[in-house]
């Protein structure tokens, strides 16, 4: 590990970013308060998202390390600073070491036995990892501790992969192909994306690969006509807009208006001119489409534990008393749906969860129900494997009416 100088005013960033999520507030929203009127440099975000989000991803290892319990007051903040930079070898003026070097490899020596902790797992969710995935469960627990990746979807509607690369390069961005992710970018270095005039022409939009894979299991072709029932602001949607060439038809439903208002804005700087956006207020509005869709994608809502990278701060407020709520939301997303699609149409069942429960259990009991219905195939995307964030989804062929 390096060691590396942090400014007081990067220093003060991490800490109000700490102190508000320890407060509660989701960590998208905390990053834009703290960036908020700053024009920071990407490099100077980049330190503040690294090691916010690093601290934030082990809190309970930090905490443990600083002698203090969860939850925690913002007097803990301070100490919990002293032992992430200790750990890290990081310096900055504005933190003073909590322990002298022998307490500190002495602490760190005491707290390392248990793995959980080193993961930065909290026990409700170490238990439910274990009960759930068995042997599989300690890479992925140490997969999704890890520092996220930034991956980008090249908008096929305007451009290719390559030609994409290229014109990031001269505004800085350096990229590298996604073997699995035809697709996808990874971004190697912490230039802003967003202050590019590529992404301001709507040439790519930022997406995890794992979620560019569940969109292209669709298999839609240009002309057919597509529901994604569960679209929220549009990730997948646009992806498939983009496969479909902007022919056809494409509905993106939700039971958030303002998810679909989002998902219209990022539709027309995107040039995805086949997308109609429907708001489902009743049964009904599913109901008057029985029958008609050749592709559906069920992205139900789910416990995001495939995505514990990207937000680490869920796992924090989280507990598993949740789930069986969830789960029932599924199931009945999945069996009333469902009756969107044709004879010999597919749908896709996906979550951003790796736990069965949530993935191929759900589809295991859809399909004991509806005869009418059969599995083609199913995937686990799963972090240890990939380093893409977690995902899960099912291809299902409707049979029979
Ligand atoms: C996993 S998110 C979708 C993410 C989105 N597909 C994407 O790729 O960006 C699940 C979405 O389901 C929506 N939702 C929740 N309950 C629903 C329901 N009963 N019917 C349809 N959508 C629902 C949520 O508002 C949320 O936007």
């Amino acid at each position: 590990m390096s060691s590396a100088m942090l400014s007081v005013e990067q220093t003060e960033l991490i800490n109000a970013v700490i102190e508000h999520a320890i407060a509660g507030a989701t960590l998208d929203r905390v990053y834009a308060k703290a960036f908020a009127g700053k024009r920071l440099a990407a490099s100077d975000q980049a330190v503040i998202t690294t090691h916010a989000g690093g601290l934030l991803r082990k809190l309970n290892f930090y905490t443990a390390l600083a002698g203090r319990q969860l939850p925690l007051t913002p007097q803990d903040i301070k100490p919990l600073l002293a032992v992430y930079f200790q750990h890290q070898a990081l310096h900055s003026p504005a933190v003073k070491s909590l322990l002298a070097p022998a307490d500190f490899a002495k602490r760190l020596e005491q707290v390392s036995t248990d793995l959980a902790l080193v993961d930065g797992c909290p026990a409700w969710l170490d238990e439910l990892g274990q009960r759930q995935l068995g042997e599989r469960w300690p890479a992925e627990r140490a997969a999704l501790a890890c520092e996220p990746t930034r991956f980008i979807r090249a908008n096929l509607l305007k451009t290719n992969v390559e030609k994409l690369a290229k014109r990031l390069a001269k505004e800085g961005v350096s990229t590298k192909a996604v073997a699995g992710a035809p697709t996808a970018l990874e971004v190697l270095n912490t230039a802003s994306l967003f202050r590019t005039e590529t992404y301001n022409d709507g040439w790519f939009e930022q997406q995890d690969a794992g979620s560019q894979i569940v969109a292209e299991a669709l298999d839609v072709k240009p002309g057919m006509r597509v529901v994604d029932a569960c679209a929220g602001n549009g990730g997948k949607t646009l992806a498939l807009a983009a496969m479909m060439q902007g022919k056809g038809r494409l509905l993106a439903m939700d039971v958030e208006q303002w998810k679909l208002d989002n998902l219209k804005k990022r539709a027309k700087r995107a040039q995805a001119h086949n997308i109609e956006t429907r708001l489902i207020t009743s049964s009904k509005t599913i109901k008057r489409i029985a029958l008609t869709a050749d592709r559906v994608l069920l992205d139900v809502p789910c416990s995001g534990l495939g995505v514990l990278k990207r937000h680490p701060d869920t796992k924090w407020g989280d507990t598993e008393s949740r789930l069986p709520v969830l789960a029932e939301l599924q199931q009945h997303i999945l069996t009333s749906y469902s009756r969107m699609l044709k004879v010999d149409g597919i749908l896709v069942y996906s979550t951003c969860s790796i736990m069965p429960n949530e993935n191929h259990l759900q589809v295991q009991r859809f399909l004991a129900e509806k005869p009418q219905f059969e599995l083609l195939d199913e995937q686990t995307i799963w972090p240890s494997e990939t380093g893409f964030d977690g995902f899960y989804w099912a291809k299902i062929k409707r049979v029979a009416e």
